[in-house]
């Protein structure tokens, strides 16, 4: 596909998401630094358009060294990497990267600059028009839920962590990137904001659907954000690449059970969803005040209503109508790996 600089560039876009996402393919990609580290050993991975894949594995495991590959501000020592076809080895660096955002911890936003000059660097840049410019940074604050009349005009000391982590994500979308490289982008935020940054992090990508890149330490971000979850190991080493209910229950090696831990069973339910085929019908002596979930819920928030009412069994409702209802045992049959 073509993904030169060019297409998001000057030609008169304003348009979120409107440019496709690549796909991204790592093949047998390397890194020894300088000192001989040997970081990541050779990882061949795929990431499909508009997918969000996590990159997770305990400290040192050469994550940031392969995100940061990607965009070469690390330079490879061997391997391929393609952004759709296009071998990314071989292109001028510089370019590559006004193509891919790249979000990281503490945002890193120009401290002097307003929150809309933070928001159009890259769009200056490429050279975009005035006008143009200004469109596209209020449909982006907007987007992320900043009235761009309120703090367009902030500085970035005036806004609060999760709010600059925002602008952070709005900055590396100004450009319509093909690519978004996110390192460890919510953990400088306190665990309540982080959650409802995660929440309208997703609901942004269900609507921008760009191909995302994200690393985390976190495996309860892993396993909300990822569409798949790629568990590395030392040196870059792929121990395990699935979507997260898979990952939870079928742990592929010892290091990925470990690493998932005794409550990874917990951690399941929160991605298992109640599937109207597997429903029991709804009882016919239902009590008007039986715990009730939606059916777009998770086996998680019906494990939560049984467990915090004295029911046998939890009604499952659909547009707040009873569609089917589940007991304990055809839960824990629900949320057993298949
Ligand atoms: N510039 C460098 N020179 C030498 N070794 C490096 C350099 N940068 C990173 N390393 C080493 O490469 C390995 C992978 O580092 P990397 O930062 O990619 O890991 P990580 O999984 O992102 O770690 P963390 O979760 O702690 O951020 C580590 O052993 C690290 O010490």
């Amino acid at each position: 596909m073509d993904v030169t600089p060019e297409t998001s560039g000057a030609g008169g876009r304003a348009t979120v998401g409107e440019q496709r996402a690549a796909s991204i393919t790592l093949e047998g990609v390397r890194k020894r630094y300088p000192d001989g580290t040997e970081a990541v050993r050779g990882l061949s991975l795929e990431v499909g358009a508009g997918e969000l894949v996590v990159l997770i594995g305990p400290s040192g495991s050469g994550k940031s060294t392969v995100l940061r590959m990607i965009n070469r501000m690390i330079e490879p020592t061997g391997g391929r990497t393609l952004l759709g076809d296009e071998d990314v080895t071989r292109v001028d660096p510089v370019r590559l990267r006004r193509r891919i955002g790249y979000v990281i911890q503490n945002v890193g936003l120009f401290p002097h600059q307003t929150v809309r000059a933070n928001v159009a660097t890259v769009p200056k840049l490429l050279g975009w028009p005035r006008d143009q410019i200004r469109s596209r940074v209020d449909e982006l604050l907007e987007l992320i839920g900043l009235d761009p009349g309120t703090f367009g005009g902030r500085y970035p000391h005036e806004l609060s962590g999760g709010q600059r982590q925002r602008v952070g994500v709005a900055r590396a979308l100004a450009a319509d990137p093909v690519v978004l490289l996110m390192d460890e982008p919510f953990s400088a935020v306190d665990p309540v904001a982080r959650t409802r940054l995660q929440e309208e992090f997703l609901r942004l990508q269900a609507e921008v659907r760009k191909t995302i890149v994200l690393v985390t330490h976190d495996l309860d971000e892993a396993v909300r954000l990822g569409d798949r979850i790629a568990v590395l190991s030392e040196g870059g080493h792929l121990e395990q690449y699935d979507p997260p209910a898979a990952l939870l229950g079928t742990p592929a090696t010892p290091f990925v059970r470990e690493f998932v831990g005794a409550d990874r069973g917990i951690r399941r339910l929160v991605v298992t969803p109640l599937r109207r085929e597997a429903l029991e019908p709804v009882p016919t002596d239902a009590a008007p005040d039986a715990p009730a979930v939606p059916l777009d819920g998770s086996a998680y928030d019906a494990l939560a209503a049984l467990l915090t009412s004295a029911a046998e069994r939890v009604l499952v409702t659909d547009e707040g109508r009873p569609v089917g209802s589940l007991d304990r045992r055809r839960l824990f049959d629900l949320a057993r790996p298949q």
